[in-house]
């Protein structure tokens, strides 16, 4: 989209937001069976999805899932085809944007260029004619919130990305909304300063815990650390969603495994559904595992087995533990990790550990462990 038409987007949402005089409580986001259609092409499909008050969704997904889609049609900037979307109590499907109080931050801040910090963060309230006092004291607010207070009269040319972002969730955020959106909020920024931002967007979330958020990005590690629950986008469709840890340590798919983070998904056949302890039995090649049990799987069913590189160590760990044995195949040290790829059974396996002093040679053999609890079952088909 044209820079000019996100900042027509943002200043019609910026001039949105609560009455002044009575800051809402929490409101939820509510998709009911949304689609959304640019001419005959359906590019979101039947999303239904609930976003609790004061919960942090991230909507992730590759690009061209729709997850910006998604986002624009609760700002009110995209018309869904069929479908009802709901801001708390409130059916804001018919409203247009600035009746929906909502706050909105994007990927390349969208700030008003000709206006000075203080002003960009004024421009929603002065648009509600709020009194000039009341103004003056909220914009100091929202600037300290995001540690901007010592650049009120700079212009947006003079700040940095991560500085100008600040200042745009501080507008967002001027109006007291009810829910905010961002997209891609941080992806502009350099990794360093994305991180520090995080923990920044994290503590204003805990300093207003009412506020809902809807966080669109394509980056998972965003997602874990930020969201309380995540929804995965594919073509389109919502195709997994869940607690954010619970997503990430047991993935419905092979396409959630993947998305959320690095992932060993090996092969086996389930031999035993229940071996007891919330427990189940596979074969792996020539070699029994235990792991965690996954309920609706028969036996001889074949699965992928999901074990993250971190849960994998070269002691045993957790209760009851499994051990392999394997031929280093590939090392790689990267300075906090080391990264060991073995084969075992005729399947690669990959370890991620703490760096290790004497590392193992290529083609040595050796044991490595894993939880079964760490260990979580996906049908093969899923
Ligand atoms: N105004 C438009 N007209 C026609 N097609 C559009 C329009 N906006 C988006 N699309 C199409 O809709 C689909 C979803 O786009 P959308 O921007 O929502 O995806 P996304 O998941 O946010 O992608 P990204 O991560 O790249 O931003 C894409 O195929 C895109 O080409």
């Amino acid at each position: 989209m044209a820079p000019g038409a996100v900042i027509d987007d943002v200043r019609s949402a910026v001039r949105a937001g609560s009455s002044w005089s009575s800051p809402k409580l929490g409101s939820g986001i509510g998709f009911e069976d949304v689609t959304v259609s640019y001419g005959k092409l359906v590019v979101l499909a039947s999303l239904s999805l609930t976003i609790e008050p004061g919960e942090i969704m991230a909507l992730i997904g590759p690009s061209g899932s729709a997850k910006t889609t998604a986002l624009r049609a609760v700002a009110g900037f995209v018309r869904p085809a069929s479908g009802r979307i709901r801001i708390g109590e409130r059916d804001v499907t018919d409203l247009p944007p600035h009746a929906r109080d909502i706050g909105m931050v994007v990927q390349n801040y969208a700030l008003f260029p000709h206006m000075r910090v203080e002003d960009n963060v004024a421009f929603g309230l002065r648009a509600r004619r709020e009194a000039k006092e009341a103004v003056k004291q909220r914009v100091a607010e929202c600037l300290r919130m995001v540690g901007m207070s010592a650049y009120t009269q700079r212009y947006p040319r003079e700040l940095s990305g991560g500085q100008q972002q600040r200042v745009a969730i501080a507008r967002a955020l001027a109006v007291r909304p009810r829910v905010l959106l961002l997209d891609e909020p941080l992806s502009a920024l350099d990794a360093q300063i994305r991180h520090s931002m995080l923990q920044e967007l994290a503590r204003l979330h805990e300093a207003m815990p009412s506020l809902t958020v809807l966080y669109v990005t394509h980056d998972q590690t965003e997602a874990l650390t930020l969201a309380d629950r995540i929804a995965i986008m594919r073509d389109g469709r919502l195709v997994a969603s869940g607690p954010s840890q619970a997503l990430y340590r047991e993935p419905p798919t092979r396409f959630a495994a993947e998305f959320l983070g690095r992932a060993n998904l090996l092969p086996v056949t389930l031999e035993a559904a229940d071996a007891g302890d919330g427990l189940a039995r596979v074969r792996l090649g020539e070699i029994s595992l235990l792991v965690k049990a996954r309920p609706g799987l028969s036996v001889g069913r074949d699965c992928l087995l999901c074990i993250r590189p971190h849960g994998i160590a070269m002691r045993p760990g957790g209760r009851p533990s499994n051990e392999l044995t394997g031929v280093v195949r590939a090392m790689q040290w990267q300075g906090d990790l080391h990264s060991v790829t073995l084969e075992t059974q005729g399947v690669l396996i990959r370890m991620i550990c703490a760096p290790l002093r004497d590392p193992p040679s290529l083609g040595v053999r050796f044991p490595i462990h894993f939880a079964a609890e760490d260990a979580t079952l996906i049908p093969e088909d899923a």
